[in-house]
């Protein structure tokens, strides 16, 4: 396949492993659909000679699609008809299945099939499908995995997990009910995330007496909506998952009806197999494979393209070119490879090339770039902070990256731009991201691989947002490094030290002052070259325009971490004093002066901080006269594994300042 980028981890695995867990059989022609009590024979191959089964299904094309829908427009129940009618639920699912129905089926004596499908007891309860679920089937002209999105409003996430590796979506409507917001909202994601093939099935016509009009109105309705979004084409097809109309087998009730049944279109859908290979060579290095040191392969999986031996190829983001010496495989070189195998190339010259790079078709490269305009869909409860840095997935390639106040963000429904200060979960919006070095990437809507990213939060390791990157912002094109003569290193030389900062981080009035203020005295009095950035230097001047709302906490540590960079360019001892309650900001300056960065908590409980309340802002915290009071009214994440942690109830502020004298001193004993 690999027509779709990966945008979410989860989806490729699991569908993958579905493809080697659950295969099925061809379906009886013209089932009428069956009743709880009805013979039912799963295919025995599955059963008696699993091989023998793969086989028969191996040369078949794949098609994956998604689902999607409003709680109640009957997915589980249509997938479930799939499955059952084309014999691909194994035995013990079956009668576990009639158990169930009898239990806690909403379908009186006849099987419930949203059932099979909605697999965990706990879904089962909430009545509704909290994640997606893989299931694969197979006719005799195709195979098929099925991607179930739930349709909860706040679901989006796993409709976004669900399309990612999808060619087709099947959109679901109620035809009690008609198109809803969530129709709106899911056709919205399908031409965001680029599936072309949209089918509108149109359900539960048994309930509206298969009334042509009614389908006609819907079909209208959605037509008007489609095309605003840029939907041009999409099959209509009127059906009743629980009756089987149209499903597997064309419906009786509706003559007026002559298009093809939901797995007849199903089967006709062209999944352009070959577009991958059509576009240009590109391969994103995965790993560096160097056995010994007479051989140095680069390993991955070709995205795109084809390659063959003495092919020029260009490293990105680095540019160098260089041709493909051999293209070696576990069964011997290949003369040529395309896009979907696993490679190793090696290479005409010793270039550098390491995971993250890409190795492309050296005449048409894609772009490298380091600012950009992308849409984002935000799939976390905890909503985006504007300049807190993530780490931005895409491909092999792992980097920093922040996201800027959006520009806008899209009411699914009216398609209004509307101005917000974040995204929340289930926004969708556009976005400069701006990423700490330069990526190797392609604009989304070309349908390249290397378009689509997720967003991941350093600290919960949670995917928070997938991405479209729409273009690179011209100025990241236009501003180049000046090379400078008199380097880092010879400032740090000429003070005959290593710079290095040291980062205070507490609640207010911990002792990150005082304690500073005497490191730096100490520092000084040993000819050290120092300097101390406090709120007084900071707040009052740079940052004078930032508050203290989570936004404004992380874009004033992000300046000063900024700052402090700076000034250990120069070559000094930087000293910073500042609240910076998220480990996500201490850890992305931590990140930008790898080595250099000393985190130094001055751990003084919430209780004695507020009895000192040297300032008296606690007391005018806790009489509700400021907002967003650290450890009152807004948190403070301690850290973790600080280099050197100081109790403030146990050791005076000279105490700790020698202490953390003598610390930096022993580590860097040989420069200090
Ligand atoms: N709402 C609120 N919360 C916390 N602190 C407040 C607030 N409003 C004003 N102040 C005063 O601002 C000082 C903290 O500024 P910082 O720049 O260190 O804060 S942060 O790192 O951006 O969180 C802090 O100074 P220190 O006591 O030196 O820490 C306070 O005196
Ligand atoms: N062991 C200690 N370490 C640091 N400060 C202490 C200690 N014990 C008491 N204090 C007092 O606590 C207050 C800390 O204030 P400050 O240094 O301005 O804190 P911050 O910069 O963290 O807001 C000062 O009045 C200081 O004298």
């Amino acid at each position: 396949m690999g027509a779709k980028p990966d945008l979410v981890a989860p989806a490729k695995a699991g569908a993958t492993a579905l493809e080697r867990e659950t295969p099925a059989t061809p379906p009886p022609s013209g089932d009428p659909g069956l009743r709880r009590g009805d013979e039912y024979t799963p295919d025995s191959l599955i059963a008696s000679d699993i091989d023998a089964y793969l086989l028969q299904h191996q040369h078949k094309s794949l098609l994956r699609f998604i689902t999607c829908g409003s709680v109640d427009d009957g997915k589980s129940t249509l997938i479930g008809r799939l499955l059952y009618d084309s014999r691909a639920i194994f035995a013990d699912q079956l009668s576990a299945l009639e158990a169930d129905s009898k239990r806690v089926g909403t379908q009186g004596q006849n099987i419930d099939f949203a059932l099979l499908v909605d697999g965990l007891a706990a879904e089962r309860e909430q009545g509704i499908t909290i994640d997606v679920a893989y299931r694969f089937f197979a006719t005799e002209k195709r195979k098929f995995i099925v991607a179930d999105t739930p349709g909860h409003e706040q679901y989006t996430r796993n409709m976004v997990t669900g399309a990612s590796t999808a060619d087709a979506a099947v959109i679901l409507i109620d035809a009690r009910k008609g198109v809803l917001p969530q129709t709106r909202r899911h056709s919205f994601l399908v031409k965001l995330l680029r599936l072309r093939h949209v089918v509108l099935a149109v359900n539960k016509m048994d309930l509206v007496e298969y009334d042509q009009s009614v389908f006609d109105t819907i079909v209208a309705d959605y037509r008007a909506f489609a095309s605003a979004i840029g939907i041009e084409r999409f099959t209509a097809i009127p059906i009743s998952g629980f009756a089987g109309d149209n499903v597997a087998s064309a419906s009786t009730e509706m003559p007026w009806y002559d298009g093809p049944t939901l797995i007849e279109h199903l089967e006709t859908i062209d999944v352009e197999a070959d577009a991958a290979q059509a576009r240009p060579f590109r391969l994103p290095v995965q790993w560096v494979n160097r056995p010994d040191l007479d051989f140095r392969g680069f390993s991955g999986l070709i995205a795109s393209g084809s390659v063959r031996p003495g092919d020029a190829v260009r490293i990105l983001p680095s540019g160098r070119t260089t041709t493909v010496a051999r293209i070696v495989t576990m069964d011997g070189d290949l003369p040529e490879a395309v896009a979907g195998q696993s490679v190793t190339l090696t290479l005409a010259d010793e270039v550098d090339c390491s995971r993250g790079d890409v190795i492309a078709l050296a005449d048409a490269p894609p772009q490298v770039a380091d600012q950009f305009r992308a849409t984002l869909v935000w799939m976390s409860e905890t909503p985006l902070l504007p300049g807190r840095s993530y780490w931005l997935k895409l491909g092999t390639q792992t980097v920093g990256a922040t996201v800027q106040e959006p520009r806008h963000a899209i009411d699914v429904n009216t398609l209004a731009e509307l101005s917000v200060k974040t995204l929340g979960l289930n926004d969708i919006g556009v976005a400069e991201v701006y990423t700490d070095r330069d990526i190797v990437f392609e604009p989304f809507a070309d349908g390249a691989d290397l378009g689509g990213f997720i967003l991941i939060d350093r600290a919960t390791n949670a995917t928070v947002a997938a991405g479209m990157l729409d273009f690179a912002l011209r100025r990241a094109q236009n501003v180049h490094w000046q090379a400078i003569d008199i380097t880092n290193a010879a400032h740090a030389d000429q003070k005959g030290q290593t710079p290095r900062l040291l980062w205070f981080t507490g609640l207010s009035g911990s002792g990150k002052s005082t304690i500073a203020n005497l490191v730096e005295k100490k520092l000084f009095a040993l000819g050290r070259h120092s300097f101390l950035l406090d709120g007084d230097n900071v707040r009052h001047g740079l940052n004078k325009d930032l508050g203290f709302t989570d936004a404004d906490r992380v874009e004033n540590i992000r300046r000063i971490g900024e700052v402090a960079k700076l000034m250990t360019d120069a070559g000094l001892i930087v000293l910073t004093a500042f609240i910076s309650p998220f480990r996500a900001e201490r850890d992305m300056v931590r990140a930008m002066l790898p080595g250099a960065f000393v985190e130094i908590f001055v751990d003084t409980p919430l209780a004695e901080a507020e009895a000192r309340d040297v300032k008296g802002l606690y007391a005018k915290a806790r009489a509700g006269q400021i907002a967003n009071f650290t450890g009152i009214s807004s948190p403070y994440e301690a850290p973790e594994h600080p280099d050197i942690r100081v109790d403030t109830t146990r050791e005076s502020p000279e105490a700790a300042a020698e202490r953390i004298v003598e610390h930096i001193m022993g580590v860097w004993s040989h420069d200090l």
